[in-house]
């Protein structure tokens, strides 16, 4: 302990040898030289009475008794030194008292006289030389007591620092005056103000309705509250737990830990999205028009412009868009797809802009953040944009311009950074001539147009497809099948596929669940891929009513099983898909029953 404060034990030994004219040793508890002044300069550090802490020895009784000693004649006296009596003692005489620290004694102080005249001076002066010791002793033990403190202290601020410097949440303290007096790394980076300039400035001159000082007043903190701020044009949205600091009951300050609402989305959404990270390589198809268009769309993934896909359906318009999403600077951030045809145009706006807390009946309390701060850091993929409603369209329109949203119900505005793709299958170019579309909006949503070509203007690919396709459906249903029959192949590349890649996947999938021989042959395939080249005149009646039949029941499957995919299978995702089809919940069982779709 001691020699952990060896200068200052030093600092005590000087004071007392300047003041008294004597010199001074402090010996440690292991009989080691901490300080001293004359010939016992020389040797500190070296052990005293041979290392050993026997009562034979002054310093040892002292450790052992935990007494003040004094020895007025010390050449002749057996109890200061035993081996007094080869002669070859210097001290005339000595006292010394012990250092008592935290209940234990720690070292030694001796006054030891080398000459005549400091022995009388000693043997005069003992009992007032005794108490001025025993002082310097306590002050030495005050001081190492104090500095012990400090380094404890120390240390625990670097403790705590480390641990906020090392958490990935903003964290801010302030003061009971409301004054910062903490801010780590990261919440200099939330903010972007300079941490130095920030501490010892009062709270309110920066935020003055920051809900921190109405925790200060209260006492009562408040966990994961959304909060917006405003720093000139800089608006941050924030999500914020406070709690209040006490000591010995009072508040005496407030922290505040708080993370970024996108940085949190952004988590959620990797949490609970499996991240199908799509890439253009599972685009399938070799024809020069599609690999034109994965060329462009490559080249353009880069950069942050608007991009309208055109395109029949299932045309693969959404899987490119999250080609591009996930191959764009923003794949880190989320993909966010609204079916701009498939939800109701009542639920639509507050879908897409959110809504405030209490905005309207059944609305949630707390509100809810729409799909377009959902996908703030990286993409939104309106598909169907044609299906937006005109006065959606006028606030769609607004909130590209100023980069901004405003929840239905609330008059704050949210900055958000994203990059729009949309989709259609519609001629906008001639709704727009028809005002059914905002011509201002085609334009800011077209800044770069893709058009996915339909599958019968490149049948060069459809036998890749078949292929893949099989090969995906074999496995998923576990079934022996090698090829297609030669006349098979022949119809799939003869067919206009009016719903394209979709329509031919589904015709593989229908096929693997038909077919029992090892190949699929003319019988396995739909009805209306068979009969493309038109039945016979007089059947002609029966087998077209049949086939319009066929076709519907097929066009409502391939419905349900979109809305699945897109939606899921949750009976909240059913639920969902129920509303958007405007059936009942259990019209909708029945119907996914009907098909055999497996829906669980
Ligand atoms: N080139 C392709 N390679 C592999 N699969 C494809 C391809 N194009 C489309 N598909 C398949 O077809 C399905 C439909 O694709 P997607 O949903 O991207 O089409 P879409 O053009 O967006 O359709 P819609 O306009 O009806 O929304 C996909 O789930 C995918 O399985």
């Amino acid at each position: 302990m001691l020699r952990e404060y060896q200068h200052i034990a030093q600092e005590v030994s000087e004071a007392i040898s300047a003041a008294l004219q004597i010199e001074t040793e402090i010996v440690d508890d292991t009989m080691t030289i901490i300080a001293g002044t004359g010939k016992y300069k020389a040797r500190i550090n070296m052990k005293e009475e041979n290392g050993e802490i026997e009562a034979g020895y002054l310093y040892g009784r002292v450790l052992q008794t935990r007494q003040s000693y004094f020895v007025e004649d010390a050449p002749s006296d057996l109890s200061y030194d035993p081996s007094v009596l080869q002669g070859e003692t210097e001290e005339l005489a000595e006292l010394c008292t012990p250092i008592h620290y935290n209940g234990k004694v720690i070292g030694v102080i001796g006054l030891i006289a080398f000459n005549e005249k400091q022995r009388r001076t000693l043997v005069n002066n003992r009992l007032p030389y005794l108490t001025f010791v025993q002082r310097m002793s306590d002050l030495l033990a005050g001081k190492i007591a104090e500095q012990t403190a400090i380094r404890n202290w120390e240390k625990t601020y670097m403790q705590l620092e480390t641990v906020i410097e090392s958490i990935h949440e903003g964290i801010i303290a302030i003061d009971e005056h409301g004054v910062i007096t903490t801010i780590n790394d990261t919440a200099e980076k939330l903010i972007q103000l300079d941490k130095g300039s920030l501490i010892g400035t009062p709270i309110d001159r920066i935020w003055s309705d920051t809900p921190m000082l109405q925790v200060l007043q209260s006492g009562k903190g408040y966990i994961e509250q959304e909060e917006l701020y405003r720093l000139g044009h800089h608006e941050m949205h924030f999500i914020v737990t406070a709690r209040p600091i006490r000591s010995n009951g009072e508040v005496i300050g407030v922290v505040a830990s708080f993370r970024r609402m996108a940085d949190m989305r952004r988590l959620a959404y990797m949490l609970t999205n499996e991240h199908k990270d799509l890439n253009f390589s599972q685009i399938l198809g070799k024809s020069r028009s599609l690999s034109l268009i994965i060329r462009q769309a490559q080249q353009v993934a880069r950069g942050t412009s608007n991009i309208l896909i055109t395109g029949e359906s299932g045309t693969g318009k959404g899987m490119l868009a999250a080609a591009i999403h996930s191959s764009s600077s923003r794949s880190t951030g989320p993909l966010i797809i609204v079916n701009c045809g498939a939800i109701p145009e009542a639920l639509l706006e507050s879908e897409l802009f959110g809504y405030a807390g209490g905005a309207f009946t059944g609305a949630k309390r707390e509100g809810k953040a729409g799909k377009f701060e959902l996908a703030d850091g990286g993409t939104i993929f309106l598909d169907e944009i044609g299906d937006l409603p005109l006065h959606l369209q006028v606030k769609l329109l607004h909130v590209l311009q100023s980069k901004q949203v405003e929840r239905v119900g609330s008059n704050k505005v949210v900055n958000i950074n994203i990059r729009v793709i949309s989709a259609t299958n519609k001629n906008l170019e001639e709704m727009v001539r028809n005002k059914e579309f905002r011509e201002d909006l085609y334009f800011r949503l077209n800044v770069i147009p893709l058009h996915m070509p339909a599958l019968r203007e490149r049948k060069e690919d459809i036998p890749l497809l078949m292929d893949y396709f099989l090969a995906k459906y074999r496995e998923t249903f576990d079934h022996p099948l090698l090829d297609f029959t030669p006349q098979v192949k022949q119809l799939f590349i003869q067919y206009p596929w009016p719903g394209n890649v979709r329509e031919l996947e589904n015709a593989i999938e229908y096929a693997v669940n038909m077919e029992t021989s090892e190949y699929i042959g003319t019988d396995s395939v739909p009805l209306r891929i068979r009969n493309q080249n038109g039945p016979e005149p007089e059947e002609q009646s029966d087998v077209g009513t049949q086939l319009l039949k066929e076709q519907l029941k097929q066009f409502e499957k391939n419905i349900l099983q979109d809305m699945l995919r897109r939606h899921g299978r949750s009976v909240e995702a059913k639920r969902t898909i129920a509303e958007a089809l405007g059936v009942g919940l259990a019209t909708l069982y029945r119907k996914l029953e009907e098909h055999r779709i497996s829906h669980s």
